[in-house]
């Protein structure tokens, strides 16, 4: 079954955003903004450089507070909740960095131990080395465990990244950026593999990104971030064929250049 095709707009919400309000000073980044990510569903956020994708993710996960606006993560209000269950809750939500964020002078093998050594102290260390391996073969990388970051492919590294977030084994994932600065077959990979992940580990997940490929691949819905707010969430066929004139920008961006 294709991924577009599980979308249940009646499931329940695992995040929901209503007239989030957010500005630094004078300047208003997002304004009543509404959005709401549904279990299992692969949403991909659209938009263009500085319009506030990473201030939402920083939102998502308690590292900045709305000005005002309702954030509900997992049914717990962002800003009502302690730091203590705040830092649970982020342990449910996966991020994957841009740029990957590994640690250049671990092996594999450490950089995917690391979050389970600092936050499942309970494993034990053939639960920690299984769960490893599993992850590795789940990214397709397993015979990678010994090996550098510094001697991967960048598309190998992004892989790893996924899989260190992943190893936690969160609800949610929030992929920034995915596939920036791969080439076409690889980020095609990536697609796949936010594909794979999503049926093999049944998470709900943002793909914030500027490559409409990705989106149209990887995407149940999009929605695309314009002038503070969530406009034309749909389908990719729904918003790209409707001659859309906010979402012909995208179109040129990625295919006239
Ligand atoms: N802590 C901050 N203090 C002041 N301004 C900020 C802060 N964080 C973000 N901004 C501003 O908010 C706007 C949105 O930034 P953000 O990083 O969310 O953009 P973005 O959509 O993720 O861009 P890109 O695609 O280039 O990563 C920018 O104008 C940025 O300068």
């Amino acid at each position: 079954m294709l991924a577009k095709e599980r979308t249940d707009e009646h499931s329940e919400k695992v995040i929901e955003i209503k007239s989030l309000y957010k500005s630094f000073g004078d300047y208003d980044v997002l304004e009543d903004a509404t959005l709401n990510l549904y279990k299992g569903e692969n949403l991909v956020v659209l938009g263009k450089s500085g319009t506030g994708k990473s201030v939402l993710i920083k939102i998502i996960i308690g590292l900045l507070s709305p000005d005002a606006g309702l954030v509900k993560v997992l049914g717990q209000t962002i800003d009502e909740i302690s730091y203590a269950e705040l830092l649970a809750l982020r342990l449910r939500v996966g991020f994957s960095f841009q740029n990957s964020a590994l640690y250049d002078s671990m092996t594999v093998r450490e950089n995917l131990e690391f979050p389970l050594v600092r936050n499942r102290r309970d494993m034990t260390r053939p639960e920690v080395n299984e769960t490893v391996e599993e992850m590795l073969d789940a990214v397709g990388l397993s015979q990678t465990i010994n090996q550098m970051p510094s001697e991967l492919s960048g598309g190998q590294r992004k892989r790893i990244g996924i899989a260190r977030t992943l190893i936690l084994k969160p609800e949610i994932m929030l992929y920034d950026e995915p596939t920036a600065g791969l080439d076409p077959i690889t980020s095609k990979e990536i697609n796949k593999l936010i594909n794979d992940v999503q049926e093999r580990y049944h998470t709900s997940a943002i793909v914030i990104t500027h490559d409409l490929t990705c989106a149209k691949e990887v995407g149940n819905r999009v929605a695309m971030l314009v002038e503070r707010r969530f406009e034309r969430q749909g389908s990719f066929d729904e918003i790209f064929s409707s001659g859309d004139k906010q979402a012909q920008p995208f179109f040129d961006y990625n295919f006239i250049q």
